[in-house]
């Protein structure tokens, strides 16, 4: 499936009326198998790429081609519409417009670009934010870089949890006013806080948080929200799961009596392997 076409689908659940959540994908495993579950979209967060490229936190110490190198393995992989956090660009508007073109070529659906201060400065324990203006001046870069009209820009704001709920709402009507596809808030407590961004925006928006106030979807979807976040538990599961089976092999256990290892079967379809076969019939004069 084209790039473009990836992009038609985010825009698709962009102008549809209900909300949907995205699958956490960060490799070409968990990719394939979000696709194969049926998720509309896939999430590819900062803080899971930095964990799973890195081992690191999310302290914005993966490159920006290691982000888009990643990416470019999960579009090879499957055809889910991605959305990328691109965190604050990686720079400046001049390093937003590079990310935009890096994310572009490697066939992200969409990305963020967030007004937050990365990385965090010296002395300072809290996160803290870019002026509006810097802000602004990033959507702009970002929607001027963007080659295929179809790829999808989101402003995002963590201003809610930083600032004011005030002034979340004036940066996100600023970003608005830019051009860009969507907006993106993190740190919203309340319905009260949703409702009023909603009245006083207009374009799409999606949580990339919310306490349990904000988790009924017919609800989400009645306040424009269109995706909604869930965290990223799978990458948390697999981590799990390796500890677990490292640990019953380091005290012993036979690989045989490993439990909960996937299937050959679930494996050789995660690996695609019937396409393989019939690839290798096709140009290797190999048996299907
Ligand atoms: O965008 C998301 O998935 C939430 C986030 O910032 C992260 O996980 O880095
Ligand atoms: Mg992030």
């Amino acid at each position: 499936m084209t790039f473009r076409s990836r992009r038609e689908k985010l825009r698709h659940i962009l102008s549809a009326s209900a909300c949907v959540h995205p699958g956490s994908v960060y490799d070409a495993i968990s990719i394939r198998i979000a696709e194969d579950l049926g998720f509309p979209l896939g999430m590819f967060g900062g803080s899971v790429a930095s964990l799973a490229v890195l081992g690191d936190p999310d302290v914005t110490l993966i490159t920006l081609t290691e982000l888009a190198e990643q990416m470019r393995r999960m579009s090879r992989a499957a055809s889910l519409p991605v959305l990328v956090d691109a965190d604050h660009g990686y720079g400046n508007a001049l390093n937003v417009r590079r990310t935009v073109q890096e994310l572009e070529t490697a066939g992200a659906a969409g990305l963020t670009i967030e007004d937050t201060l990365l990385p965090a400065a010296f002395g300072e324990a809290k996160a803290q934010l870019i002026s509006l203006e810097e802000g602004v001046g990033k959507m702009k870069g970002a929607l001027d870089a963007r080659g295929d009209a179809s790829l999808v820009i989101m402003g995002r704001t963590g201003a809610a949890s930083i600032t004011s709920i005030e002034d979340a709402i004036e940066r996100a009507s600023a970003y608005e006013a830019t051009g860009v596809d969507a907006l993106f808030f993190t740190g919203i407590k309340s319905c009260a806080e949703l409702e009023a961004i909603a009245s006083a925006t207009r374009l799409p928006i999606v949580l990339g948080d919310a306490p349990d106030e904000l988790n009924a979807i017919d609800y989400l979807a009645s306040q424009r929200v269109r995706i909604a976040l869930q965290g990223h538990a799978p990458i948390a599961a697999a981590t799990q799961a390796i500890y677990e089976v490292q640990s019953a092999l380091r005290e012993g256990t036979p690989p045989k009596n490993l439990k909960a290892l996937a299937s050959s079967e679930l494996t050789g379809r995660i690996m695609r392997e019937a396409d393989i076969k019939a690839r290798s019939a096709a140009f290797l004069g190999l048996k299907k």
